[in-house]
């Protein structure tokens, strides 16, 4: 062994280390649809990248594998420097309990409060039983997102934004460390989106949260991502940030950005 080969070793320990989301050579079909062709993806602690393609690519279907919600076909899936389908149940859950959704369908319960909407994954998911503890929970949480106020509505009381700032807090009340978030602005005014895309950096920053995020709001983007990947036909095509990738010359990633 020479001096350049451990040399790279040391560098490439010291990356695995920073590597929340590891994503390798995944594939995905359904029937002859291949979806995911060839995805690769790094999600470091305390970064949010940003995935965008248009309608179709797989964006969605990428974020579920990582979710569990699909099994991919082949290729390598590792969280927190685990491959996924090597774990047994156990160890599978406990890692589950670490990832956070907001998913476009994550609706609120109608007929439930705030209050009973975020103390449902708490005695559900948790098993919590301390009341005490279980409502200092939801008051920090809702305070978190600015929405103390709306404790005991429900939801049709609520704007499409507040609704929006309740589920953040109900995917966070569980405390994850990494936050799944598929089209988190879709069907809000360019204001209250701009809100929301603020939110969701101060709560990374607030939990130390790491985060993907899919959205076809380029003002989204621009605001949460540290990084963006942009897929096309079942592949990343580019990672970058917002202003490498806005200058790129190549036309499918610049049309992104008009
Ligand atoms: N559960 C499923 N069963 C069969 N086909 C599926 C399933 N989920 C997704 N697909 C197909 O996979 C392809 C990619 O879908 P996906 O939802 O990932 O696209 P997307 O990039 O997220 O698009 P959009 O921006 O419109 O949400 C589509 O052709 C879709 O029909």
């Amino acid at each position: 062994m020479n001096d350049t080969s451990v040399e790279e070793k040391t560098t490439h320990t010291a990356v695995e280390d920073d590597v929340v989301i590891r994503i390798e050579h995944l594939k995905k079909s359904f029937g002859d649809n291949e979806v995911l062709k060839d995805i690769n993806l790094e999600l470091h602690k305390g970064e949010n990248i940003v995935v965008l393609g248009r309608s179709g690519q797989g964006k969605s279907v990428t974020i579920q594998c990582v979710a569990g919600l699909l099994e991919p076909d082949d290729g390598s899936l590792k969280v927190f420097g685990k491959e996924v389908k090597e774990l047994p149940e156990d160890e599978l859950k406990e890692l589950r309990s670490k990832l956070g959704f907001l998913f476009q369908s994550g609706a609120l319960y109608d007929s439930m409060t705030v209050r009973e909407n975020l103390l449902f994954p708490l005695t559900r998911v948790l098993k919590m039983k301390d009341d005490a503890e279980m409502e200092k929970r939801v008051k920090d949480v809702l305070e978190s997102v600015g929405l103390e106020e709306a404790i005991d509505k429900y939801p049709a009381d609520l704007s499409g934004g507040m609704r929006k700032r309740v589920g953040l807090a109900r995917t966070l009340i569980l405390r994850p460390e990494i936050i799944l978030y598929d089209e988190p602005t879709t069907g809000l005014d360019p204001i209250t989106s701009r809100e929301i895309s603020e939110l969701i950096v101060r709560l990374q920053e607030k939990y130390e949260t790491s985060s993907i995020i899919i959205t076809h709001d380029m003002a989204c983007a621009r605001i949460v991502a540290d990084r963006i990947a942009v897929m096309n036909d079942g592949e990343f095509i580019a990672t970058g940030t917002y202003d490498e990738l806005a200058k790129s010359p190549d036309e499918l990633i610049n049309n992104f950005f008009k």
